[in-house]
């Protein structure tokens, strides 16, 4: 395939199986530049991996990533096409900031002066003589970005760029990755929480045991969401049953006394109720928020992929991605309950 200039990631079938685990199946996604795009999924979900053979440092088992239509061998001067930044990045502890970046600047080809600019643009000027080894986590997230800039690249890949920063950090990485995508730039990052990139991102990619669950814009996942009727009768267990047999199964008795009821509408409620000859003291919907979606996109029990998902672009799918719809959720328990490994802005796992 040609080197096309275009910037574009192109994501095609890709698979990884590491020996029995099969971290990565079949994944499939499209990122064009001028925009950013969230790789999401909770942790163990494939993302690493699949920034890793879209940086030509894992090899596929099956399918192909490539970066301005080819794979990232293939690009020339890579540093000056894509510019990354991955977990665990190495420091020599005793550079200061500048040195390492000098180092960097000399190994890719740009002048010294270039430097200086890329400390200015993550505000690390004022910290450019200090040694790494007293970097706080958030300072070195910030220097692996500055690395990853030094080309001038079109391209960045970014593996969970805000563990670490404060929540003042993560309000400039939002600001600085639009103004990275309002250059023209293409801009892939991935985050196991949707909280810390919601803003920032104009698609998602949600990936979950190495498979697509989610692929869209977020006004997409957000008109698709689910909702459900909280409601509080004189009789909740003889409700349920009326529910249950009106075919209304997605039921789940709240801590509060009410039960909340899914897949049905407040007029459908206040029906069976009615038949039944059963007092309700009041109704409300529970529109279930972004974050929820999030949660049961990837929790297996309440996900099941939908049919279609994860498969290849195939003709214009490219331009026009596949319509994303969160599978039926069962309601069957709260996902509120269920948060242990989300522990929050810059929490380390
Ligand atoms: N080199 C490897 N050898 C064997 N298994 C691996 C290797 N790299 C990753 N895996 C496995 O592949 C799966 C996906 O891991 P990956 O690191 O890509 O997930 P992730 O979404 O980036 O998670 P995290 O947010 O925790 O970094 C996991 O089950 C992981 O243990």
């Amino acid at each position: 395939m040609q080197h096309d200039g275009s910037g574009r990631i192109w994501v095609e079938g890709l698979s990884k199986q590491f020996g029995p685990v099969a971290a990565v199946q079949n994944l499939s996604f499209v990122v064009e530049p001028g925009s950013v795009t969230g790789f999401l999924g909770p942790n163990g979900a494939g993302k690493t991996t699949t920034l890793r053979m879209l940086l030509g440092l894992v090899t596929p088992t099956a399918g192909r990533a490539l970066i301005n239509g080819r794979p990232y061998h293939q690009l020339g001067n890579p540093a000056q096409v894509v510019g990354a930044v991955l977990e665990n990045e190495g420091f020599h502890p005793k550079r200061t900031a500048r040195n390492h970046l000098m180092v960097y600047a000399a190994a890719i080809g740009v002048p010294d002066q270039r430097v200086d600019q890329v400390l200015g643009l993550v505000g690390l000027s004022p910290a450019a003589g200090r040694k790494v080894g007293g970097f706080s986590l958030g300072m070195r997230q910030r220097l692996a970005l500055a690395t990853a800039l030094l080309g001038n690249p079109q391209v960045l890949v970014l593996d969970e760029p805000a563990n670490g920063l404060d929540p003042e950090g993560i309000v400039w990485l939002r600001t600085f990755l639009r103004s990275l995508a309002r250059e023209g730039r293409t801009v892939l990052v991935s985050s196991h929480l949707l909280s810390e990139v919601e803003q920032t991102i104009d698609q998602v990619v949600i990936i979950s045991h190495g498979m697509t669950r989610y692929y869209g814009s977020l006004d997409q996942l957000r008109s698709s969401q689910t909702s459900r009727v909280l409601v509080q009768a004189a009789d909740a267990n003889a409700l349920v049953k009326a529910l249950s047999e009106a075919g209304y199964t997605q039921v789940e008795a709240l801590p509060d006394g009410r039960i909340a009821v899914a897949g049905a509408t407040r007029q459908q409620v206040g029906d069976v109720a009615a038949k039944a000859s059963i007092a309700l003291y009041g109704m409300d919907e529970d529109r279930a928020d972004l974050e929820r979606l999030f949660f049961q996109l990837t929790t297996p029990q309440y996900a099941a992929p939908p049919p279609g998902y994860g498969q290849p672009p195939t003709g214009g799918w490219a331009y026009a991605p596949p319509p994303g719809q969160p599978p039926q959720s069962p309601y069957q328990q709260s996902p509120y309950q269920q948060q242990g490994p989300h522990d929050g802005w810059g929490g380390q796992r």
